[in-house]
């Protein structure tokens, strides 16, 4: 009997990263001074015994990092164990326990390079596994329950947070100190209470398995930057970064996606000179913004980034730059994915 149980229940890989999920702490009061990715995955596992219940769970350490200092290469490494894992008949799921700061841009990356309809989840946690009130166990459990359910499959990249099921491409760390820090303007896509999973809506931009970017394609990522803009902000950054060799500058703009007087003949000479400028919005709750509104995007051979948030356009940009450097195909991917 209890192997037939066995048998049905799904194979669900966790593939630990590091983070906070991973963090230890001095002291159970330690909710926010605490050292990150010090837990092995194994660790992790065998802290929530009920997971047993859920997916025949085993996991893989592909690396143990605090997630700002994830770099593209850590980027594709991990793109390339999950498309590895994806294939395997073996595997039903996959969970990546992952550091909060950089989670979304992994989880937006995961879910343009993907080819598959398996489950792939993204969590982590705001408090050490060490803490009073934790919220990394339970956030790994949803995670696992979302891995390994029928529900999940197609949905593209998922993250599970505070009980809410976000899509990987709308969701972004709002606050660094509570646990209800993961919010998308567009709102969860689900929630996940004792382990099932309760959907109501659907993500409706191209992702995984109708997206044109595939992991097994890209070999490097090229080197896009941001520029930060505020009021007195000098042109002085922007060309630093071009001359460092960046292929594509993001805008980090203020409102919508607004272009200092100051800044815009900079921003004219690089883009002749070849280098994409990409307005994005730094807002706090989501941007959005559009073309010829603000600048005239028309006539500068602008992109913009519409409602990605800056360091999710550094990733579309990435993902896009291999495949192509004209603009107008640059404009069409931000608008589809
Ligand atoms: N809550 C967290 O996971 C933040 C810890 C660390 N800065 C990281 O992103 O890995």
């Amino acid at each position: 009997k209890e192997a037939e149980t066995q048998t049905k229940l799904a194979n669900v890989v966790v593939l630990a990263t590091g983070g906070t999920i991973a963090g230890a702490g001095a002291s159970a009061a330690n909710s926010a001074t605490y050292q990150a990715a010090k837990v092995g995955v194994e660790q992790l596992i065998a802290g929530i015994p009920e997971l047993s219940k859920l997916a025949n769970v085993r996991g893989e350490q592909v690396m143990q990092i605090a997630s700002e200092s994830i770099t593209n290469e850590n980027l594709l490494q991990l793109g390339r164990r999950v498309a590895e894992l994806a294939d395997s008949k073996d595997v039903d799921g996959i969970v990546i326990t992952h550091g909060t700061d950089t989670l979304e841009e992994t989880a937006y990356f995961l879910n343009l390079v993907e080819k598959t309809d398996k489950p792939i989840i993204v969590v982590g946690s705001m408090r050490p596994g060490t803490a009073m009130s934790a919220d990394g166990m339970l956030n790994l459990y949803n995670a696992v329950a979302v891995a390994s359910s029928k529900e999940a499959h197609g949905k593209g990249v998922l993250v599970t947070m505070n009980d809410e099921i976000q899509s990987g491409r709308d969701v972004s760390k709002m606050i660094n100190i509570k646990t209800e820090a993961f919010k998308s303007a567009w709102g969860p896509l689900g929630m996940v209470v004792e382990g099932k999973s309760y959907w109501f809506r659907l993500p409706a931009k191209r992702h995984t398995m109708d997206s044109e970017f595939d992991i097994k394609n890209i070999k490097s990522l090229p080197d896009v930057e941001i520029a930060y803009s505020y009021g007195n902000v000098s042109d002085t950054a922007y060309k630093a970064l071009a001359q460092s060799g960046a292929k594509a500058i993001i805008h980090a703009g203020t409102g919508n996606g607004s272009v200092s007087s100051r800044v815009v003949p900079a921003l004219q000479a690089l883009r002749k000179d070849g280098v994409q400028i990409i307005r994005s919005s730094h807002v706090n709750a989501g941007g959005f913004v559009l073309r010829n509104a603000e600048q005239p995007d028309d006539k500068y051979d602008w992109v913009v980034a519409h409602d990605l948030n800056p360091q999710k356009a550094r990733i579309l940009a990435m993902v896009a730059l291999t495949k192509t450097n004209d603009s107008k195909e640059l404009q069409r991917m931000f608008w589809e994915y």
